[in-house]
C-alpha cells in the first residue's frame, strides 16, 4: 500500500509530467502547423512548374512518398515506370525527382546533359560522415572532384595499381579455398565466407595487413551507408530544421563519424610505424594516397581528412559490390546447373596443368566473363546507381527538368527492359557472344557501373575481386544445394535492398572437392 507522502509525491511527479507533456504537445503540434503550412507553399511552388514528366498524385506534404515505400525500391520504381514511362516525376517530401527508366532517358541524363547532372545532392550522412561530402561518391562536382578522379585513374585505381595487388587477392583466395576444402562435404554458408574474403581483399589492399579495428570500422561503415541512402526524414525535408532536431539524426551521425575517424587515424599511423605489415605488395592504396599528397604538385592540396574521406569510399564501395556479384553468380549457377558444368568445364581445361589459378590467366576464361557480364545485367549491386543532381534547368524528351533536381537511373529496369534484351528474365550469358555490349558506359541498355562523368572508377579493381574467387570455387569444387529436398530451380532468388541488393537469404551449399589446393 502506498502512504499519503508516497501518493502525493506521485501525484505531483504525475501532474507536472502531464504539464510538461501539455506543454510539449502545444509546442509540438504549433510547430508541426508551421511546418504544414512551409511544405505546403513549397510543393504549391513545385506544382506551378508546367511541364514536368509524368508520375503518380502527388499527395500535400508526403508526395510519393507511398508510391516508393516497399522493400525493393528499383522493382516498385520499375513497375511505375510501366505505367508513367521511362522519364517519370516523383514528389519525395520536399525533393522534386526524376527516374530514369529507359536506355533513351539514361543516355540524355548521362551523356546529353552529362555535366549538367554531374553533381550530386546534399546528403546530411555524407556530409557528417566523409568529412564535409569530400570523398569521391558525395564531392559535388568542381575543381577538388576532378582532381579526385584524375588519382583515381592515374594512380589509386589505374589497371597497372590494381594488377600490383594481386598478390593480396591470391593469397586472400588461397586462404578462402583451404577454409572450404577444411570443410568439404558438409554445409558451408557461402554467402558469409565470400562477404568475409571481399573485405578481407579490400582492407588489405588499402592497408596491407589486417589491423585490430578491421571488424569494428566494417561494421561502422555498414551503418553509416543504412544511413546514407537519401531516404531519411532529414533527407527527405532538408529544409525542416524542426525534424531535423526531432530524429535525432546528426547527433548519432557524428558520433558514427568520431569513431570512424579515430580508427582510420589509428590504422593510417599503424601503418606509417609499421613497415612489415605491407608483405610483398609495396604500394597499397594509402600508400598511394600518402605519395600523392607529400608530392605537392595538386591544383587543391590533400588534407589527410580527404584521405580518410576517400579510404571510406574504397571501403564502403569496394567489398560488398563484388561479394554481391560472386553471390549472385553462384545463385545463378545452381539454379542452372548445365551453365555451372560449362563455366567448370572451361576454368578445369585452362588450369589443367596447375594446381591453382592464377590471376595472370584469367583472361582465358572467354566463358566466365559472359557469366560475369549476364550476373551484372540481372543483379547490378547498385541497381538505382547512386543520385545525381543537375546545377541548371533543362529539357528532356520535352519536359522541363527545374534546376537542382534529384536524378534517380533505374538500371535494373534497363537490364531487364525487353526492348533490348530477348527473354529478359533468362540467365543467358551466351547472349554476350558476339556482341559488342559492354559495360564501360557507352551502350545505354546496360550500364552496371553507370555512364558519363560520374561512372565507377573502381570496375577493374571490383572485376578483379570477384574473377579470381570465381573461377576458383568452380576450379576446386562440385557445388550442391545444402537443402537436398529443394530442386535446384526452385532456389529462392529473393532480393534484399540495402547499401547493395544482396540475396535475402544465405546461400547454404555443400561442396566437393575436385582439385585439392596445394
Ligand atoms: C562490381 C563492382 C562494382 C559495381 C557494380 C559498381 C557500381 C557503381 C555505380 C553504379 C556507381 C554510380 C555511377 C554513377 O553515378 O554514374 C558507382 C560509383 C562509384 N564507385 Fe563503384 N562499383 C563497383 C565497384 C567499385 C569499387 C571496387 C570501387 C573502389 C575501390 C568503387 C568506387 C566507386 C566510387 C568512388 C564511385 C563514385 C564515383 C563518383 O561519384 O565520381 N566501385 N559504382
Amino acid at each position: 500500500m502506498m502512504n499519503k507522502r508516497g501518493f502525493m509525491v506521485k501525484f505531483k511527479f504525475i501532474s507536472s509530467m502531464e504539464f510538461t507533456f501539455s506543454l510539449f504537445q502545444t509546442i509540438f503540434t504549433f510547430l508541426f502547423i508551421l511546418l504544414i503550412i512551409k511544405i505546403f507553399n513549397r510543393s504549391k511552388l513545385n506544382h506551378s512548374i508546367p511541364n514536368l514528366p509524368p508520375g503518380p498524385r502527388k499527395l500535400p506534404l508526403i508526395g510519393n512518398i507511398f508510391d516508393v515505400a516497399g522493400p525493393l525500391p528499383h522493382r516498385t520504381l520499375g513497375k511505375l515506370a510501366q505505367k508513367y514511362g521511362p522519364l517519370m516525376h516523383l514528389q519525395l517530401g520536399e525533393n522534386s525527382t526524376i527516374i530514369a527508366s529507359s536506355a533513351e532517358t539514361a543516355k540524355q541524363v548521362m551523356k546529353t546533359h552529362d555535366l549538367n547532372f554531374a553533381t550530386r545532392p546534399f546528403l546530411l550522412a555524407a556530409y557528417i560522415i566523409a568529412y564535409k561530402s569530400t570523398n569521391i561518391m558525395f564531392s559535388p562536382y568542381g575543381d577538388y572532384w576532378r582532381q579526385l578522379r584524375r588519382i583515381c585513374n592515374t594512380e589509386l585505381l589505374s589497371s597497372k595499381h590494381v594488377q600490383s595487388l594481386r598478390p593480396i587477392r591470391e593469397q586472400e583466395v588461397s586462404n578462402l579455398i583451404h577454409t572450404i576444402f577444411k570443410q568439404s562435404g558438409s554445409e558451408i554458408n557461402l554467402s558469409e565466407l565470400i562477404y568475409a574474403l571481399t573485405y578481407g581483399i579490400t582492407t588489405r589492399s588499402v592497408f596491407g595487413k589486417k589491423s585490430r579495428h578491421q571488424d569494428a570500422l566494417i561494421s561502422v561503415i555498414d551503418e553509416a551507408i543504412g544511413l546514407s541512402g537519401g531516404f531519411t526524414l532529414t533527407d527527405l525535408y532538408p529544409s525542416s530544421k524542426v525534424i531535423a532536431f526531432l530524429s535525432g539524426l546528426r547527433p548519432k551521425l557524428e558520433k558514427i563519424h568520431q569513431r570512424l575517424d579515430k580508427m582510420l587515424d589509428d590504422i593510417i599511423q599503424e601503418h606509417k610505424t609499421d613497415e612489415d605489415g605491407k608483405g610483398d605488395v609495396n604500394h597499397l592504396l594509402v600508400d598511394a594516397l600518402l605519395k600523392v599528397q607529400e608530392c605537392g604538385n595538386l591544383e587543391v592540396p590533400l588534407t589527410n581528412d580527404n584521405i580518410k574521406a576517400i579510404i571510406l569510399d574504397v571501403l564502403a564501395a569496394g567489398s560488398d559490390t563484388s561479394s554481391t556479384v560472386i553471390e549472385w553468380a553462384m545463385s545463378e549457377f545452381l539454379k542452372n546447373p548445365s551453365i555451372m558444368k560449362k563455366a567448370q568445364t572451361e576454368v578445369r581445361r585452362v588450369f589443367s596443368t596447375k594446381s591453382t589459378v592464377a590471376e595472370t590467366d584469367i583472361h582465358s576464361l572467354d566463358f566466365l566473363k559472359l557469366v560475369v557480364k549476364e550476373t551484372l545485367r540481372l543483379h547490378p549491386p547498385a541497381p538505382l546507381m547512386l543520385p545525381m543532381e543537375n546545377r541548371e534547368k533543362c529539357e528532356i524528351n520535352g519536359y522541363e527538368i527545374p534546376m537542382k533536381n534529384r536524378v534517380v537511373v533505374n538500371v535494373w529496369a534497363i537490364g531487364r527492359d525487353p526492348k533490348y534484351w530477348e527473354e529478359p528474365e533468362r540467365f543467358n550469358p551466351e547472349r554476350f557472344i558476339n556482341s559488342s555490349i559492354d559495360y564501360r558506359g557507352l551502350d545505354f541498355e546496360y550500364i552496371p557501373f553507370g555512364a558519363g562523368r560520374r561512372i565507377c572508377p573502381g570496375i577493374s579493381f571490383g572485376l578483379a575481386n570477384l574473377e579470381l574467387p570465381l573461377a576458383s570455387l568452380l576450379y576446386h569444387f562440385d557445388w550442391k544445394l545444402a537443402d537436398l529436398t529443394m530442386k535446384n530451380q526452385d532456389l529462392d532468388m529473393t532480393e534484399s535492398f540495402g547499401a547493395t541488393v544482396k540475396r535475402k537469404s544465405v546461400l547454404k551449399l555443400v561442396p566437393t572437392v575436385v582439385h585439392p589446393p596445394a
